[in-house]
């Protein structure tokens, strides 16, 4: 997929996901390798074979859940280290394989209305836009509305992306009501037709109780044009913040009822794990995957290929 842009030749989203989770990946093979030369498996070495699932953030259960699937049968025996990779590929995938769901757009609902939550810098504003440029190409035609009123640039981005995907968008002056363009938005986008509308919105206010009473407003206003709305809520998660991913899904579940989850940055210095232990978590449907910056770089969400990506298996 998208292994050229403009003639200069590019990764497969894959290439970029295994290079992403690279930090992850490296360190458990690392570790794996290191613990299963010329020792015999026993309670110990898996113990410390939770930890380093502990250390890549996969989250207890699923951590304790693989050391048992490595024990398995296997004690006093040895093991190497491409067995333990393959268990925890499988494992992992087992935990994912519920959640990989890909976004299903109701063409009943028009506009189909998708409100894109998140904290600053997250990547909500480019997931937008590669979104949009996706739902183009399949033929929908789209609305962007520009609701983080709260940062100029941020509008700016969306007016950007609106232009490069062919779709209009509604913004106000920074600073203007986020509810109140959500609502002009929404109306605007039923008297055009339009099939789907993209809503952004802030992901930092003065502090985090005016930020989540901004989403519930925006949410309110919504249904009074349309009760049924909005029928996604996205919540981007920037794949780099680790643990941290956690409290923001509550955060966000708690506020704005999440029905689905992009996670971004897939392509850097990521720390993949999370998702895992979100999954088990949560059980939050995981629609795409960002690898870059760039338009084409949203994937859908497959749970063989991250499981993999994060046990290090070629693929
Ligand atoms: N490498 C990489 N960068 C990404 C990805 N998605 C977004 N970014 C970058 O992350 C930065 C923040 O993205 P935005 O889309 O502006 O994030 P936002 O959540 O809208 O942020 P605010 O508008 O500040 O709330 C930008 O520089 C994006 O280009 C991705 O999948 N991979």
């Amino acid at each position: 997929m998208n292994d050229t842009t403009a003639g200069t030749p590019k990764l497969s989203w894959w290439q970029r996901l295994k290079g992403g989770l690279k930090r992850t990946s490296g360190a458990l093979g690392t570790a794996v390798a290191d613990l299963v030369i010329r020792r015999k498996l026993d309670r110990a070495m898996l113990d410390d074979i939770e930890d380093v699932l502990l250390r890549a953030d996969l989250g207890t259960e699923v951590a304790v859940r693989i050391a048992d699937a490595v024990g398995k049968g296997r004690y006093d025996k040895a093991i190497s280290a491409d067995e333990v990779k393959e268990v925890v590929a499988t494992e992992v995938e087992k935990v994912l394989s519920p959640v990989a769901k890909p976004l299903e757009i109701d063409a009943s609902k028009k506009p189909f209305v998708i409100l894109v939550v998140g904290v600053n810098g997250s990547g909500k504003t480019t997931t937008i836009g590669k979104l949009a440029a996706k739902f183009s190409a399949e033929g929908r035609k789209v609305m962007l509305a520009a609701g983080d009123t709260f940062r100029a640039a941020a509008i700016e981005q969306l007016k950007v992306w609106g232009e490069r995907t062919g779709s209009p968008v509604i913004a106000g002056a920074q600073g203007s009501d986020s509810a109140s363009l959500a609502f002009s938005a929404l109306t605007a986008a039923k008297e055009q037709q339009r099939d789907v509308l993209l809503i952004d919105t802030a992901g930092r206010l003065q502090n985090k109780s005016e930020l989540m009473n901004e989403l519930e407003k925006v949410v309110r206003v919504i249904r009074k044009v349309d009760a049924s709305a909005p029928h996604a809520v996205l919540l981007v998660l920037d794949a780099t913040v680790g643990q941290n991913a956690l409290s923001q899904v509550e955060a966000f579940h708690r506020t704005a009822g999440v029905t689905g989850l992009v996670m971004t940055k897939l392509d850097g210095t990521a720390r993949g794990g999370i998702l895992v232990a979100l999954s088990e978590k949560h059980k939050l449907p995981v629609h795409f995957i960002g690898v870059g910056e760039g338009v084409e770089d949203l994937a859908p969400f497959t749970a063989k290929d991250f499981a993999k990506a994060i046990a290090g298996i070629e693929g």
